[in-house]
C-alpha cells in the first residue's frame, strides 16, 4: 500500500490482519472487549470457556514491561456476554507511539466489537475522593493530545472514522448510566464518582505544583494511559465506558509525607480488584441485548 494510504506506521491491512489471525484461532465473536489497567487483571481470568494468546504471539501486538500488566489477550464468557480482554496494556512512557499503543483498538474495531470497557489506576485530585473510590470517567484532558501526541495524527483512513472527530461525546452517556444504576444495585455508590481523567505522558508522577494545576484545570484524577484508547476507539465507531480506580490521592500539599508509589498502586488495585470486577462484569451481563442484531437499537436507545 502507497505511504499516502497508510494511517501513520500502519496501514488497514495491518489491523486486518491482525484481526484475522485471531479471529481464525478462536471460535468466539465478541461484541466486547475490556482493557484492564494495572492491577486489575484479575478480571480476565473470570472468562469462562477462554482462549488465550500472548501479545508477543499476536501479529503487531507490543509486550508489556510493567509489573501488573500481564500481556495475554483473552477470549472467553464473562456474565453470558462473548468477551474479548487485554490483560495489561502498553504505554507511551515504555517507549511506543500513541499510535502503537492503540493498535489493538482498530483491531478490536475489525474484529466486530462495538463496546469498549476501559480500566484504569490513577491519582485522585478531587478532594471528596479517596484512594479505592471509583471514577467513571465523564470527560477527559487529553495533556498528550493538546501537545500534538494524539493517536490520530497523521493520514487519516477514512474506513476507520473521520478527520475531524468531535469528542464531546467520547464517553457514553447510556453506559454511565447503567453503570451507576448496577453500582447502585450492588450496594457501592458511596465508592463512584463521575468525573474528569486527565493523562500525562509518565513515567514521572506529577510534582505538587503540577497536580494543583491539573485541579485547576478540572481535572479530577490523573494517569498515564487510557485516553489515547478512547479517541481512537471513539474515531472509529466504537461504544466507550471507562473506569478509573483512584488507587492513590495525588500529592497536592507540600506538608504532605505521601509519596506516590507503583507498589502502592498495586496494592490499592488488589484491595478494590474484586468491586471493580463486579461492577464491571454486570455492567456486560447488561450489554448483549443492545448490541447490533441482539434486538435493541443500539445503546443510547435500549440502556435508558
Ligand atoms: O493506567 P494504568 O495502566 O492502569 O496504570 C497507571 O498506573 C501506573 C503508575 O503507577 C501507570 O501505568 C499508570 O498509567
Ligand atoms: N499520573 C499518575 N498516574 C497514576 N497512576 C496511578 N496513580 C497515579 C498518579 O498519582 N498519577
Amino acid at each position: 500500500m502507497a505511504d499516502s494510504q497508510r494511517c501513520g506506521r500502519y496501514s488497514y491491512e495491518d489491523y486486518e490482519l491482525t484481526a484475522q489471525w485471531l479471529l481464525s484461532r478462536t471460535e468466539h465473536r465478541p461484541k466486547v472487549a475490556i482493557v484492564c489497567g494495572s492491577g486489575l487483571g484479575d478480571l480476565a481470568t473470570q472468562l469462562c470457556d477462554a482462549n488465550v494468546f500472548h501479545y508477543r504471539d499476536i501479529p503487531n501486538f507490543l509486550e508489556t514491561t510493567v509489573p501488573g500488566h500481564a500481556g495475554r489477550l483473552l477470549f472467553g464468557l464473562l456474565s453470558g456476554e462473548v468477551c474479548v480482554c487485554m490483560q495489561g496494556r502498553v504505554h507511551a512512557y515504555e517507549g511506543h507511539s500513541m499510535e502503537q499503543i492503540t493498535y489493538p483498538v482498530r483491531v478490536f474495531k475489525l474484529m466486530g466489537i462495538e463496546t469498549l470497557i476501559l480500566t484504569n489506576a490513577a491519582g485522585g485530585l478531587n478532594p471528596d475522593y479517596k484512594a479505592g473510590d471509583i471514577m467513571l470517567v465523564r470527560d477527559h484532558i487529553n495533556l498528550p493530545g493538546l501537545m500534538g501526541l494524539n493517536p490520530l495524527v497523521g493520514p487519516n483512513d477514512e474506513r476507520l472514522g473521520v478527520r475531524f472527530p468531535c469528542l464531546s461525546d467520547t464517553y457514553d452517556p447510556a453506559l454511565r448510566r447503567a453503570c451507576s444504576r448496577v453500582a447502585a444495585q450492588l450496594g457501592v455508590t458511596e465508592l463512584v464518582h463521575e468525573g474528569v481523567l486527565c493523562m500525562q505522558t509518565g513515567p514521572c508522577y506529577e510534582t505538587v505544583a503540577e497536580s494543583r494545576l491539573l485541579r485547576a484545570f478540572g481535572a479530577d484524577a490523573v494517569g498515564m494511559s487510557t485516553l489515547p484508547e478512547a479517541v481512537c476507539a471513539y474515531h472509529c465507531g466504537l461504544r466507550v465506558l471507562a473506569l478509573t480506580l483512584i488507587t492513590n490521592m495525588a500529592v497536592c500539599n507540600y506538608r504532605s509525607e505521601e509519596r506516590t508509589n507503583h507498589a502502592e498502586v498495586l496494592h490499592t488495585s488488589s484491595m478494590r480488584a474484586v468491586a471493580l470486577q463486579t461492577l464491571v462484569s454486570a455492567v456486560v451481563g447488561q450489554l448483549g441485548q443492545f448490541h447490533r442484531g441482539g434486538g435493541g437499537g443500539g445503546a443510547a436507545a435500549a440502556i435508558d
